[in-house]
This record gives structure tokens, sequence and C-alpha cells, in this order.
């Protein structure tokens, strides 16, 4: 049952070159009722058919696309991602309130019209990326230029997405109990910066194991090379979730 639960909570990162590398992952997961997050690498080689292909697979599919442009620009792209009948898509917080509140516009467009069509969609949530979690406080004060901590500033960005009416951020774990008491307990946090005990960061430079993450209340852990890279996919999505299964037993416990 936990297992279940917390193969809900778990998004595999599919940051392959083609479809075909993608399906290898898939077969390996089959029967795991996990969200897939297809981001730039998968989505603009294979495009919208792989889209598809998750849905009538029964997935659930975060378009991880991190729009940042102008908010006319980002209406009618968000209008475009939301046709397709995704379950989350994501912009920068960066962009501003007025560019987060056209990718909302945008996404409630693309519903009118399939109401329109004669079908009745669900509409997509909406999030917004605060701080990459491969961002340290140095990056962060001396390249990017924006004085304080991460956690400061990642707060501050949830703050701007919650004034948009989104519907949560991408944030660290490390950030998640700051973001839930600032913006309200329901507003979603999506963590990747995930790193099971003894693994590679990698370029991840804020990082929390599965289990941490859990505790800390975060809704959604995305897992990319821990499972991709690893010798058995199969066998690193399970350990995942065992140890995800154990953090949300000891929650519902307490
Ligand atoms: O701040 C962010 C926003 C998005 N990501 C994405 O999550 C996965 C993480 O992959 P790993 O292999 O587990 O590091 C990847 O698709 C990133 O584009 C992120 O890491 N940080």
């Amino acid at each position: 049952m936990q297992i279940t639960a917390a193969a809900s909570r778990l998004m595999v990162a599919l940051d392959y070159p083609n479809a075909a590398a993608a399906e290898r992952l898939l077969t390996e997961l089959k029967g795991i009722p996990c969200y897939m997050k297809v981001g730039m690498q998968l989505f603009y080689a294979a495009g919208p058919a792989f889209i598809e292909r998750l849905q009538r697979d029964g997935y659930r599919v975060f378009l991880d696309l991190k729009m940042h442009d102008i908010p006319n620009t980002v209406k009618g792209a968000a209008q475009s991602i939301a046709s397709m009948g995704v379950d989350m898509f994501n912009v920068h917080a960066a962009g501003g309130v007025k560019m987060m509140e056209a990718a909302l516009a945008g996404a409630a467009l693309a519903g009118t019209a399939a109401k329109e069509a004669g079908s009745t969609p669900e509409q997509p949530l909406v999030i917004a990326v605060t701080q990459l979690t491969s961002t340290d406080q140095r990056v962060l004060n001396e390249e990017i230029g924006i004085q304080g901590t991460v956690e400061d500033a990642v707060v501050h960005y949830a703050r701007l997405a919650r004034l948009a009416g989104l519907h949560g951020v991408v944030a660290s774990p490390l950030e998640v109990k700051r973001i839930k008491e600032t913006c309200d307990a329901s507003f979603i946090t999506v963590t990747p910066g995930i790193r099971p005990q003894g693994a590679e960061r990698g370029d991840q430079s804020r990082v929390m194991t599965p289990g941490e993450a859990i505790r800390q209340g975060t809704d959604y852990i995305v897992v990319g090379r821990p499972i991709t890279a690893a010798p058995s996919p199969r066998q690193a999505a399970e350990a995942i979730l065992a140890e995800m299964a154990e953090a949300l037993a000891e929650l519902s416990s307490r």
C-alpha cells in the first residue's frame, strides 16, 4: 500500500536523447505507477508523439520545459502545451508575476477550446522553478547577482508564484518546510536534487535522500540519474520506493 502511495509521488526524469532510449527504461519500470517527467532533451527529440505514448500507457506526465519569455509568448506556448493534455508543466519564476499569470491564462484557453470541441479536460498544474537545484550560494551571489541566502531567494520566488495563482514550485527539498510555512501546506512542492545515500551528486548542489525529502513534507520527488544510470534501473527505483514508503509510514504514524 505504502509502495503505491510512494510511486504516486515519484517522478522519473526521462532525460534521454530519443524515444527508443526512453522506451527501454519504460520497459524496465513497467507496472510502477509513477509520474513521468519529460524534459527538454527528450521533448525536442521526440515531441508531442512521445507525450501521447506515455498517456496511452496511463502515465501522468510532467512536461518540464521551464518556460521563460515575455508574457504573450508564454501564454501561447502554455496553450499549446496544455492542449497536449499534460498533467503538469512549468515556467521560471524569474519571468515575473505577469509572465506566470500568462502561463495560467494560456492553459485556461486550451481548456476552453477543448470544451468547445466537446471534451472535458483537467486543467494542468502550472508550477514555477525557483532556483535550480544546481545553484549553490556562491553561484547565486557571485554569478547570478542575487544577494542573500539561497533559501530566501527560493522563498521569494515561491511567494511570487503563489501571488500569480500558480499551483506550486520546483525547489530543493532543503527549502520545502519554509515554502509550505510561507505559502500554504497545499502549495505543491516538486523536488529534484534527490540522491540516495552514497550516490554521485553530479551537477546537483542542493541534495537530499529520497526518505529525508519525504520527511520534509515534499509532494513529489524527481529522480533521474540515480535510476536511469543505475546498473539495474528497476532495482534502483524499487530501493527508492522502499525508502519513500518507510518515510511515509513514519509520517502517517505521527
Ligand atoms: O531545479 C531543478 C529543476 C529541474 N531539474 C530536473 O530534474 C531532473 C534531475 O535529474 P537527476 O539526474 O536526478 O539530477 C533533471 O531532469 C533536471 O532537468 C533539476 O534537477 N533541478
